[in-house]
């Protein structure tokens, strides 16, 4: 059928670029339009399953120490070469590159920095669960003819110009910010075309589920065991109501899950790897996921901090990482703040909330039915 009521993503973003209230250019525009290719083309590769001979590990390990998936090295290329030509950017990172990768001699220098995950959930592949890609659009400081740094991306998540991830699962989806609000394009794969299909997602403002990989309980801080003891407690404890468990292992789907229906995502700082902050990445992993959350009326944080404001320190730096709906990401900074008052260090009672415990007065956990 042929269809003339539709908005694809290349039609929203000239709109977009055409309106004088917004910051968007062209080489904006241009990039994200060849993002998007490079998720078409990873959404094929990942469809075709163990028929593509790209499943398995790949016997390489990337600069933070993790075996790589063939994927997650096949994926980075084609980030990297879908993106690299348009002088639209001056510089890509990523993942699975060590250090920046300017553009190559030959190609126009762009006014943007690219940094992405092309691979999300990668322990998802061989096993046919959902994964995606997530990246970050920051403004390149300095003259077009500067040397590419590091520094160059060490730069506030409130910097960023864009932010977005794309889903494989059964369908493909690419959602985006632009600062004004989140958008949700359906991958139609006959017509090749990224179709508007979501045009305001909201994450509601409260929720009875949440998503952490429990299996680290005895590595997590006292106001993180804390927290997921009220909410195991359920209608028994002090929240008074129940709450449901989901852990996809693939941070993309999580957070498609959590703009979609509500929900808290946690991967808090813990004990497990001595040295480590966190498991996910500030850059391309919780910057993205950020800006995503705020547009769209939820929340993100590292528990101590809204994760936005964060000066970041090095291209691959982890970070503990909480987002979700707003009410219950207050709930757990208000826990990391009683803590912090009670002194740290200082062990918490458990059951927690009785009436000697620390956490008695904290306010804002929403209480009963959501
Ligand atoms: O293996 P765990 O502890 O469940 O961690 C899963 C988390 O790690 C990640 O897979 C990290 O991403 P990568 O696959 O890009 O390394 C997240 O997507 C996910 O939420
Ligand atoms: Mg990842
Ligand atoms: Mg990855």
């Amino acid at each position: 059928m042929i269809r003339t009521d539709q908005t694809t993503l290349a039609q929203y973003l000239i709109e977009t670029c055409r309106d004088p209230d917004h910051h968007a250019d062209e080489a904006l525009m241009t990039l994200l339009i060849d993002v998007a290719r490079a998720c078409k083309a990873i959404s094929k590769g990942v469809a075709m399953g163990a028929l593509g001979g790209t499943h398995g590990k790949a016997d390489t390990m990337n600069v933070q120490g993790e075996d790589q998936a063939k994927l997650d090295i096949l994926t980075d290329e084609v980030f990297r070469k879908r993106t690299e030509f348009n002088g639209c950017v001056r510089a890509v990172a990523s993942e699975e590159l060590d250090d920046p990768c300017p553009v190559p001699d030959g190609y126009p220098r762009g006014p943007y920095l690219l940094v992405y995950d092309p691979l999300d959930g990668s322990s998802n592949i061989d096993i046919n669960v959902s994964v995606g890609s997530i990246f970050s659009v920051l403004k390149a400081p300095g003259a077009a003819d500067k040397p590419v740094e590091e520094a160059d991306f060490l730069q506030p998540g409130t910097d960023q110009v864009a932010a977005g991830y794309a889903i494989y699962g059964p369908s493909t989806m690419l959602v985006l910010t632009l600062s004004r609000g989140v958008v949700g394009f359906t991958l139609d794969p006959m017509m090749g075309d990224f179709v508007l299909t979501h045009p305001e997602m909201r994450v509601p403002r409260s929720t009875s589920e949440f998503a952490i990989n429990a299996s680290n309980g005895r590595y997590w801080e006292d106001p993180v065991k804390a927290y997921v003891e009220e909410l195991i407690q359920g209608a028994s404890g002090p929240r008074g109501r129940d709450f449901n468990m989901r852990w996809i292992a693939s941070m993309v789907a999580d957070m498609h899950r959590i703009l979609m229906r509500g929900g808290i995502y946690l991967y808090p700082f813990d004990t497990k790897v001595p040295g480590r902050a966190g498991r996910l990445r500030l850059l391309y992993e919780a910057n993205p996921c950020a800006m995503l959350m705020e547009q769209a009326g939820g929340a993100c944080s590292t528990g101590r901090e809204r994760m936005l404001t964060v000066q970041p320190t090095e291209l691959h730096q982890r970070i503990p990482l909480i987002f979700g709906c707003a009410e219950e990401v207050a709930h757990v900074e208000a826990l990391h703040a009683a803590h912090a008052e009670a002194g740290a260090g200082q062990m918490f009672e458990t059951p927690l909330f009785n009436s000697r415990s620390l956490f008695r007065d904290i306010p804002a956990a929403p209480v009963g039915r959501v």
